[in-house]
């Protein structure tokens, strides 16, 4: 059965023809032209195994005889093919790519309905294949792909903690006891609060302890709770659900909390986080799961929180503007983290490895500092504290060729205080709980730069001070680390 002549009037077109009669002739009309044009037609049944192949498709897929795929499971032949979803579903898949080794195939799937309606199988076409047509769009697709790829794994390497607790510069009193503690805290999976000043290194020591932790290969997720507008931070925390929005919020919104799952979430100034949401993470933190903006479904979590605050916090909970209950769940661990006028014997030490790290990262060889440039370093009450200090010295080696000495410092500090009397250092605590070979040798180092601060970086005057000679001091200076410099 054709269309005939008499089917057509003098324009051409079909008339007087049931829709029935066209569609019996179309439809095989139309198979047996893809089947031609493309370059594979295969065939499954409902139990998505294959009752046909062509011999271009069987080819392709490097199959000598197609009747050798016939019965096997449709993934047997083409392990990416998702025509066992059209014949499970019935909805046809217009355009699709489908990966075949290493390339990969346009492909069209269609349901395969009896007269009846009923669906008895599938059909897949491979529209084009790489290699002839789509070369340029496949060009820029597996582009594309590999740029998401390596977006993906920046992205996961962001989210790695970069930062140990050994690399939280410091052999003061004060700096060993908060590393000690946060060696403890990384053995424990409890909530930590972490105090200190600006710019004294709470989040070095929060991803220290991350590191550290049974979680280190989850991620470590850092959200700077001030820097958010007040708006937002519910959304930016627990994630909004699909739909809840309009805009750009519509497809939904994935929370920092999911965002860290498996990992620990860094809350940074903790104690601007609204009064209304302060309830919020609190029963995210006790029942371990979140429940998205504008929907109705927790989602069970596993994240640790290390929160951080430079303010005072009780006062806070005291005037009422920080809940109490939140505050103790908070404060299971608490770290002080010393400010560095409290530990100035560790500025030579940081001053030393921030100007490596500088150099590291600037490629220009690091800052040489003359005795008296480092003696007013270690003079200065650095209010901004490590961050100040890095900062100060990233200026220097940007606009210096390669030497700062004392009056090009004076010029760069706001407001510089001389070096005048030694910077006292704080006395090492005699502790049950360290050797004696440890407590002495955190003395001796605290002696080494207790002499070159008071010497002003000299260090021949330095070594006389503490009665060794000059090449003892400096031996010593190696052992403990301390290098050259200046
Ligand atoms: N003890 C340290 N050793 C080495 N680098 C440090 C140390 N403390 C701080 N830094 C460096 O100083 C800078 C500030 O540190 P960090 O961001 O951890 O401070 P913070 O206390 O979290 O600051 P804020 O409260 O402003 O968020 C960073 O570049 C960090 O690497």
């Amino acid at each position: 059965m054709a269309i005939s002549r008499d089917d057509l009037d003098q324009h051409g077109l079909i008339i007087g023809v049931s829709p029935e009669r066209f569609r019996a002739v179309a439809m095989p009309l139309l198979f047996d032209h893809l089947n031609a044009q493309c370059e594979g037609t295969i065939a499954v049944n409902r139990q998505a195994r294959i009752v046909w192949i062509n011999d271009k498709y069987a080819q392709k897929v490097g199959i000598a005889d197609p009747r050798t795929a016939l019965g096997k499971e449709i993934e047997e032949v083409l392990p990416a093919s998702r025509l066992r979803e059209v014949v499970e579903s019935g909805q046809p898949s217009m355009l699709d790519l489908m990966a075949f080794g290493s390339e990969h195939f346009v492909v069209t799937r269609i349901p395969l309905r009896d007269e009846d309606g009923t669906l008895v199988g599938a059909l897949g076409f491979v529209l084009f294949d790489r290699a002839r047509h789509l070369k340029p769009l496949m060009a820029k697709y597996n582009n594309l792909q590999s740029q998401l790829l390596a977006t993906q794994h920046e992205l996961a390497k962001a989210r790695r903690a970069r930062y140990t607790i050994a690399g939280f510069i410091g052999a003061s009193a004060a700096a060993s006891e908060v590393k000690r503690q946060a060696r403890r805290a990384a053995q424990l999976d409890a909530t930590v609060l972490i105090r200190g000043e600006t710019g004294t290194g709470k989040e070095l020591l929060a991803q220290g302890i991350h590191n550290l932790s049974p979680r280190a290969n989850g991620p470590f997720v850092a959200v700077n709770v001030a820097a958010i507008p007040e708006t937002l931070v519910e959304a930016e925390l627990f994630g909004t659900a699909p739909g809840a929005f309009t805009g750009a919020e519509r497809k939904g919104r994935i929370g920092k909390f999911e965002v860290a799952n498996g990992g620990t979430l860094f809350l940074d100034e903790i104690g601007d986080l609204p009064l209304p949401l302060q309830a919020k993470l609190l029963r995210v933190l006790q029942e371990q799961e979140v429940e998205p903006l504008g929907s109705n479904q927790v989602k069970p979590l596993n994240v640790r929180v290390i929160a951080a605050t430079h303010i005072d916090l009780e006062a806070k909970v005291a005037a009422g503007q920080f809940r109490d209950d939140l505050y103790y769940r908070l404060n299971v661990l608490a770290l002080r983290v010393p400010p560095l006028r409290e530990r100035a014997s560790d500025i030579p030490a940081l001053i030393e490895h921030l100007l490596d790290d500088l150099a590291n990262r600037s490629g220009l060889a690091p800052l040489e500092l003359t005795d008296d440039a480092l003696a007013l370093l270690c003079a200065q009450p650095w209010r901004g504290n490590v961050r100040e200090l890095r900062n100060l010295l990233e200026r220097a080696q940007l606009a210096l060729d390669g030497r700062l000495d004392g009056e090009t410092l004076r010029g760069l500090l706001v407001d510089p205080v001389a070096p005048s009397e030694p910077v006292p250092v704080a006395p090492v605590m005699a502790s049950p709980t360290r050797t004696l070979a440890e407590q002495l040798a955190q003395v001796e180092r605290q002696a080494l730069q207790a002499a070159l601060t008071a010497a002003a970086g000299n260090r021949q005057q330095a070594a006389e001070r503490l009665g060794i000679s000059r090449a003892g001091f400096y031996a010593k200076l190696a052992q403990h680390g301390l290098g050259r410099r200046g």
